[in-house]
């Protein structure tokens, strides 16, 4: 399978944070949701693809190619959903559609009209006046009116309504089904990557921890419950991150054979994205 983008040796530093060798890839056909608590590092990874931030050091290829010797030509091949929008707020959507659609070479307007209808938006309207909602699905409209084949987005469903939200996760799967496209989606609202993303790389303090495949990350992780008298210094270790009250302790653990066949009487439950970056956060094991 082909990577649509490949991210090597990427390093950064800004006076009181450091981007660490961070690598990932992303293949054809894929979705990645790019997690991190505030402040890990997840706009500064995208905006250092994009070269809106110059990178100290490291390779960025989109399609096989380097994005330092031919970004015009790829940016033409990548739609950007970027949390501050960077768009002149005085001019209405259309005028500032009038603006951006000449960059590209493969602009469609009836794509672009679609999207606005379907995003019930009225292209005479100030973008002063937009709700961040109806922001994001201008953004989005215009990231997807250029038949680009990857889609970075910085946040797209944070401050959305959770009917707005649902409608974007249609939209991208919509978008996938075309065939050869790729999308990198940071978030912290891990709930959305549930439902589509294919692959999750997460970032912690400028450094990735993981990057897998989400089936088998959900797989590989499981919350355990129990009585504390079955923790001792041996059953601690199998565990990422632990919490004990009076009742009990709740752990998360990629060991589950082990707990089952050392730890009596427990409870085991699936885990969620969420439970397993926290964990990854707290528990501070590696
Ligand atoms: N231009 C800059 N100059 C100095 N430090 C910066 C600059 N931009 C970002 N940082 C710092 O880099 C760190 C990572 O910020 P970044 O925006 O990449 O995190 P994030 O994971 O996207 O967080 P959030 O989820 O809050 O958007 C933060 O500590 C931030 O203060």
């Amino acid at each position: 399978m082909k990577n649509i983008l490949e991210v090597s040796g990427l390093n950064k530093s800004y006076k009181d944070f450091s981007l660490s060798d961070v690598n990932f890839t992303i293949p054809e056909g894929c979705i990645a949701g790019y997690i991190g608590v505030n402040g890990a590092g997840k706009t500064t990874t995208l905006r250092s693809i994009l070269g809106l931030t110059k990178k100290t050091s490291g390779s960025i290829k989109l399609f096989g190619l380097e994005m330092e010797r031919h970004e015009h030509e790829l940016k033409n091949r990548i739609g950007i959903v970027l949390d501050d929008g960077c768009f002149y707020d005085e001019l209405t959507m259309s005028e500032m559609k009038n603006i951006i659609a000449p960059a590209y070479t493969s602009w469609s307007e009836q794509d672009y009209m679609n999207y606005l209808s379907r995003f019930s938006l009225n292209p005479k309207q100030k973008i002063s006046t937009l709700s961040k909602g109806m922001r994001i699905k201008f953004a989005l409209a215009l990231a997807l009116s250029h038949k680009a084949e990857l889609l970075i987005m910085d946040e797209p469903t944070s401050g959305l309504d959770p009917l707005i939200r649902s409608q974007l996760l249609d939209i991208l799967t919509d978008y996938m089904n075309e065939g050869g496209k790729g999308v990198l989606f940071s978030t912290h609202i891990t709930s959305d990557l549930d439902k589509i993303a294919d692959t999750i790389i997460m970032i912690n303090n400028g450094k990735i921890v993981f990057q897998e495949v989400k089936d088998a990350l959900l797989d590989s992780f499981r919350i355990v419950k129990g009585d504390t008298k079955a923790l001792n210094e041996d059953t601690r270790k199998l565990f990422l991150s632990l919490t004990e009250t009076q009742f009990g302790f709740t752990g998360i653990t990629n060991h589950t054979l082990e707990v089952q066949n050392c730890m009596p009487n427990i409870v085991i439950e699936k885990s969620t994205i969420e439970d397993i970056m926290l964990a990854n956060i707290n528990g501070g094991k590696e």
